[in-house]
């Protein structure tokens, strides 16, 4: 399939990672007191090249779709939820909405292939791949490799129309927990039923057809190749969108705050295609869906938060948020040992 992503070098600063290592290491407080927000704090810095990262303009980006595959009965809820989720994203009322609106964030969501029209408000982009979803993958692959390279360049071009340097990412479409096991299953080598969940809340019968017809889609497509293959043959287009969407952001060097399973399929593909995108991930949580820690794990991923979340939309990484604010606050705002005139590790040495 001929696409080619957008370049994202590996960039190994010796200098800047020593100079921001001293910086943290510098700040009132015992050395390595601040965790994981400490490794967020060189992140930030070695992303943007400085030793004082800025978070400038942050956006919510909710990329959805439909998928053919709901129609075998996959998920707890039908396809319509998709459409009506995207008009509740709009009018405030769904948990992303919230969690934008409490942070400042502006939410715009992406109409990358739902059912049914809809008009171009204000906060919504619509550019559907297809106007009715990608194709049930159990009968041939989801999409087309035109469509699939449509909707990676659907990502990649939203991204480049938003202000900032740092995005929240999240995503909704009815079945995208199927396509995302598919993919999870694929790039992970872990066997495909410790990739598959209960979505949106199946039951016991509904999670052992989900897994019964998912391994018939998996079969069918066994002899995908490559990362683009697998995303074409699997789905869906808020997937793909959401993978090129996270290649641009790593090309342009913003911080992409990783939601729950579905977003990390997505950089499942984005990884096999530019390794180094993992540098400007942050990976908000553990979602409660099977699978997500299997993603996580091959990713070398560790995530902020572990709340049993299964939501989706954006709501993990939106609640994750204020730690990366947090995070750049305090390495900002910080005052050193020098500055404070505070006593160092040294000086308990010095006196024993
Ligand atoms: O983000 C997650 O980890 C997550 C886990 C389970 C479900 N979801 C959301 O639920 C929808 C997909 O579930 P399903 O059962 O329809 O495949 C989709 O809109 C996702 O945003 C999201
Ligand atoms: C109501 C509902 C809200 C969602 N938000 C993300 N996925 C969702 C799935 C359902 C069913």
């Amino acid at each position: 399939m001929d696409w080619t992503p957008p370049a994202v070098a590996p960039r190994a600063d010796a200098a800047l990672t020593a100079r921001l290592r001293q910086r943290i290491d510098h700040l009132t407080k015992p050395l390595g007191a601040l965790g994981q927000l400490e490794a967020l704090m060189l992140q930030a810095g070695l992303l943007q090249g400085r030793v004082d990262p800025r978070l400038d303009a942050p956006q919510v980006l909710v990329f959805a779709a439909d998928h053919g595959l709901a129609a075998r009965g996959v998920s707890a809820y039908p396809s319509d939820v998709t459409a009506q989720m995207v008009e509740n994203f709009l009018a405030g009322g769904a948990a992303i909405s919230v969690l934008a609106r409490l942070h400042g964030l502006p939410l715009t969501v992406v109409d990358a292939g739902v059912r049914g029209a809809r008009a171009v408000r204000p906060g919504l982009i619509v550019r559907p791949v297809a106007p009715g979803g990608t194709a049930d993958a159990s009968l041939g692959p989801a999409m087309s490799r035109a469509q699939c390279v449509q909707a990676l360049e659907l990502g990649r071009e939203v991204v480049g129309s938003v202000p900032g340097n740092a995005l929240v990412l999240g995503e909704m479409g009815i079945g995208n927990t199927s396509a995302a096991a598919l993919l999870t299953a694929h790039f992970t080598g872990a066997p495909l039923a410790a990739c598959v969940g209960r979505g949106t809340g199946l039951d016991d019968a509904g999670l052992a057809r989900k897994l019964e017809v998912l391994a018939q889609v998996a079969q069918r497509h066994a002899g995908v190749a490559t990362p683009l293959e697998a995303l074409a043959a699997f789905g869906g287009f808020e997937i793909a969108a959401l993978a090129g969407a996270m290649l641009q952001a790593a090309h342009e060097r913003r911080l992409i705050v990783v939601d729950g399973f579905i977003v990390t399929a997505a950089l499942l593909v984005a990884h096999a295609l530019r390794p180094a995108v993992l540098e400007a991930c942050v990976f908000a949580h553990c979602s409660d869906e099977a699978g997500h820690a299997r993603a996580l794990a091959h990713l070398g991923a560790r995530p902020l938060l572990a709340l049993d979340l299964r939501l989706g939309e954006g709501s993990g990484a939106a609640l994750a948020w204020p730690l990366v604010v947090g995070a750049v606050a305090l390495l900002d705002g910080m005052a050193s040992f020098d500055s404070a005139g505070i006593s160092g590790r040294d000086a308990s040495t010095a006196t024993a």
